[in-house]
């Protein structure tokens, strides 16, 4: 048979289970392949730090090890940031290897840039695993949803400030205390204000925005917060009146491109996002012709991130195209939104609130700039979105609360 040789860049959480995993389903992937796999190399920062790896496989801290190997066919990209990952992918796709990446900041900022280099040296490039690990959401939108105009994306794609949120739902447990649970677990980035200030959600929902419509929002357009601002209180409090606050990034298509925000919400028990729960993520998408499909499962770990990884490998040697564009409809979605407002109210203005408990929370609906212009007279109040849906004998209901 055949080899297929691969290296890795990296050898973390990431690095490691794409290893493991190989190893582990080696027969099948072999099969599957129709080739027998050969990981000759491994590139890492610390070459003082021991590795468990097989003898045969060449470890080095210096890229120009891998880069003069005699033949090699796939790279497995796993580092963090920008550079140097975007200098040694483009000196590979110059050979003629094929990448697969799950570097979504690199993505978001360089994909368009690779993707071009890709198709000039006719090398394939994957990053299904940058975007919510294990679900295969890149290629259920290039393969299973084709022919659809995509209406709208929304997820919960950070696995850390899912897992955050849901610890401090159901524990008592201080929000650095979870989070010191979600780096031992791997899921968090070694420096985790990507996780929890919201950039790593936004850097996804970028890579969708590229997948989906071929472009992305100017970046100073984008309303991005993370669960920094999020405090036990208030997930008590919107619990307690039956919300549920979730980090959320969603995409829509506009006359003017896509828009994308990334910020807490308080979603209802109506909606699929509501017992998504601990390192999971999940994405609905609306499809003109589909209607809404909801995608659900582990959005961080070393084997979910894996799994990703390897399906790509799999895609790699299967005739798949590499993008779904869509050209969006003049309409601009509704504006008018559902807005759950926490804490106190100093000024009175001219907008309808309606009170859902006696500690502090409001209803409002309306247009976010006139909600936004209110928060200004009023900076003791934190605005969340809510998505599910409001049926008039909840909101009465909620208002005797
Ligand atoms: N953790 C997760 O659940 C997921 C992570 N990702 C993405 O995967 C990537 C890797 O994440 P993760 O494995 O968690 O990160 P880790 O911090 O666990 O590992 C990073 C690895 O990269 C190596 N590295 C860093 N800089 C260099 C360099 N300049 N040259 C060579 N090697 C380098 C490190 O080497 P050394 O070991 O020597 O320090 C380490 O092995 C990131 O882009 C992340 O966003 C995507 C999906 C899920
Ligand atoms: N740090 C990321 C890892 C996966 O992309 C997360 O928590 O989602």
């Amino acid at each position: 048979m055949e080899t297929l040789h691969i290296a890795l860049i990296g050898f973390g959480t990431v690095g490691k289970g794409i290893y493991e995993s190989i190893e582990e389903q080696r027969e099948q992937l072999e099969s599957l392949l129709g080739k027998t796999i050969s990981i000759d190399a491994i590139l890492i920062k610390d070459g003082d730090i021991n590795r468990e790896v097989d003898n045969n496989v060449l470890l080095t801290t210096n890229v120009e090890d891998l880069l003069s190997l005699p033949q090699l066919d796939v790279v497995f990209e796993a580092i963090i940031g920008v550079e140097p990952a975007r200098t040694y992918l483009a000196k590979f796709i110059e050979k003629g290897c094929h990448i697969v990446s799950a570097n979504k900041e690199l993505l978001a900022h360089k994909g368009k840039e690779l993707r071009s280099l890709a198709t000039k040296y006719k090398a394939g490039l994957r990053y299904e695993a940058a975007v919510a690990a294990s679900i295969p959401i890149l290629s259920t939108l290039r393969e299973g949803l084709k022919s659809n105009q995509i209406q709208e994306i929304s997820g919960i794609l950070n696995g850390t400030s899912n897992f955050i949120l849901s610890e401090l739902q159901q524990k008592e447990l201080s929000f650095e205390q979870a989070l010191n649970e979600a780096k031992e677990k791997g899921y968090a980035e070694a420096d985790p204000t990507n996780d929890i200030e919201g950039w790593d959600a936004f850097y996804k929902i970028l890579i969708l925005s590229d997948l989906v419509y071929g472009e992305q929002p100017e970046w100073d357009r984008i309303i991005r917060k993370g669960i920094d601002e999020v405090t036990s209180a208030d997930i008590k409090i919107a619990e307690s009146i039956g919300f549920r606050i979730k980090h959320i990034a969603s995409l829509t298509p506009s006359a003017d491109g896509p828009v994308i925000s990334v910020e807490p919400v308080a979603v209802t028990s109506s909606h699929p996002f509501f017992h998504v729960a601990g390192v999971n993520n999940a994405l609905q998408v609306t499809g003109n012709l589909a209607g809404s499909i909801t995608l659900n499962g582990p959005g961080a770990g070393a084997y979910p991130t894996a799994s990703a990884m390897i399906e790509d490998l799999l895609s790699l040697y299967r005739n798949s195209s590499e993008s779904v564009f869509y050209s969006p409809s003049k309409e601009n979605g509704a504006e008018v939104a559902d807005w759950l407002l926490l804490g106190e109210i100093s000024e009175v203005m001219s907008i309808e609130l309606l009170p859902l408990s006696e500690s502090g929370a409001y209803y409002a609906s309306g247009r976010r700039s006139d909600i936004e212009t209110y928060l200004e007279q009023n900076p003791f109040l934190k605005l969340y979105p809510i998505k599910g849906l409001i049926k008039e004998h909840d909101r009465s209901n909620l208002a005797l609360v």
